[in-house]
C-alpha cells in the first residue's frame, strides 16, 4: 500500500507570524511541497491563531483547486474552531477532503492525546455526522490503544490518526520495538474495525521508514515539525524527496 505524505505547514506560518512581511509564504511552501510530490497539505488552525490563520486555510484551499489529485486535511478540535473553518470552505466551494478531530484544549502547547471512549462518544457523533453531510472524510486522533478502535468506528469515523509521539520518543531506546508492536496492533485493530489508518506527530526522517514498514494499512502520514526543520537545511524539494524515500516512493 502507498502511504500518502501530507505536509503540515503550521511551522511555516509560525515563523511568518513573527513579522508583518508575509514571509515565509505558506502558499509558496505548499506549492514547492506539492511540486516535489507531496500527496497533500495538512494544517491545524488553533483557536489562538498562533500559526495557521483562517486566511491561510482559505488561501491553501484556493491553491489546491489547481491540484485536484492532492488532499487538504484540516485538523483541530470540532468543539472549538474547526467546524466553522470547514463550513466556510464548503460555503465558498473550496476543496477540503478530510477533517482530523483532535481533542486539544484552547492554547494547548501541542497535541498530546487522543479521544477517549466512551467518554467522548455521544458528543462526537453529531459533529461527525455534520462533517459527513459536508462530504468530508473524518479521522479521529487516537492513542495507540487497540481496544478503542471499535468505539471509534461506532461513532462514525472513517479513519483514525494514530498519535505517534510515544513511538517517536521511544525511537533509539530499548522500548523502540515494543512501541512499534503496540502501534502495529492498534493499526490492525483499526483495520479490523473497518477504519482507515493515518498517523502523525513527531514523525521524522529517522523513524518514518520503520513505522511505515511495520504498521499495517498506513494510508497517510502528516508531518510538520521535523519536516519543516529539515527543509530549513535541505530545501523543500530535497526534503520531500527524502521523506518520500522513507515511504518507499
Ligand atoms: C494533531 C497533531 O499531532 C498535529 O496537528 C500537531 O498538533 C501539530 O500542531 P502544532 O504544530 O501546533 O504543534
Ligand atoms: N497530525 C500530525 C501533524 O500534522 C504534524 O505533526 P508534527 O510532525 O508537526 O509533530
Amino acid at each position: 500500500m502507498k502511504t500518502h505524505l501530507s505536509v503540515n505547514l503550521n511551522k511555516v506560518a509560525l515563523v511568518r507570524n513573527t513579522r508583518h512581511l508575509g514571509i515565509p509564504s505558506v502558499t509558496r511552501a505548499a506549492t514547492l511541497c506539492l511540486e516535489a510530490g507531496a500527496a497533500g497539505i495538512t494544517v491545524h488552525p488553533r483557536p489562538d491563531a498562533r500559526h495557521i490563520r483562517a486566511q491561510d486555510v482559505l488561501d491553501l484551499a484556493e491553491l489546491l483547486k489547481a491540484w485536484p489529485d492532492r488532499e487538504f486535511n484540516v485538523e483541530g478540535n470540532p468543539f472549538h474552531n474547526l467546524m466553522d473553518c470547514v463550513r466556510d470552505l464548503r460555503q465558498r466551494g473550496l476543496p477540503v477532503h478530510q477533517v482530523t478531530f483532535v481533542p486539544d484544549s484552547e492554547g494547548q502547547f501541542t497535541s498530546d492525546h487522543g479521544w477517549s471512549f466512551p467518554a467522548d462518544a455521544e458528543r462526537l457523533k453529531p459533529l461527525i455526522a455534520e462533517a459527513h453531510a459536508l462530504n468530508l472524510r473524518v479521522s479521529l486522533f487516537m492513542d495507540a490503544d487497540p481496544t478503542a478502535m471499535a468505539a471509534a468506528k461506532e461513532v462514525g469515523a472513517d479513519r483514525i490518526e494514530l498519535y505517534t509521539e510515544p513511538f517517536a520518543a521511544a525511537w533509539g531506546t530499548a522500548d523502540q520495538q515494543a512501541q512499534l508492536d503496540r502501534f502495529a496492533a492498534a493499526a490492525q485493530a483499526a483495520l479490523d474495525a473497518g477504519l482507515g489508518v493515518n498517523a502523525g506527530h513527531d514523525l521524522n526522517r529517522d523513524n518514518l521508514a520503520a513505522f511505515a514498514q511495520q504498521v499495517p494499512g498506513l494510508q497517510e502520514v502528516s508531518i510538520g515539525h521535523a519536516l519543516i526543520a529539515d527543509a530549513l537545511e535541505l530545501g523543500y524539494t530535497a526534503t520531500i524527496q527524502a521523506y518520500l524515500a522513507c515511504l518507499g516512493q
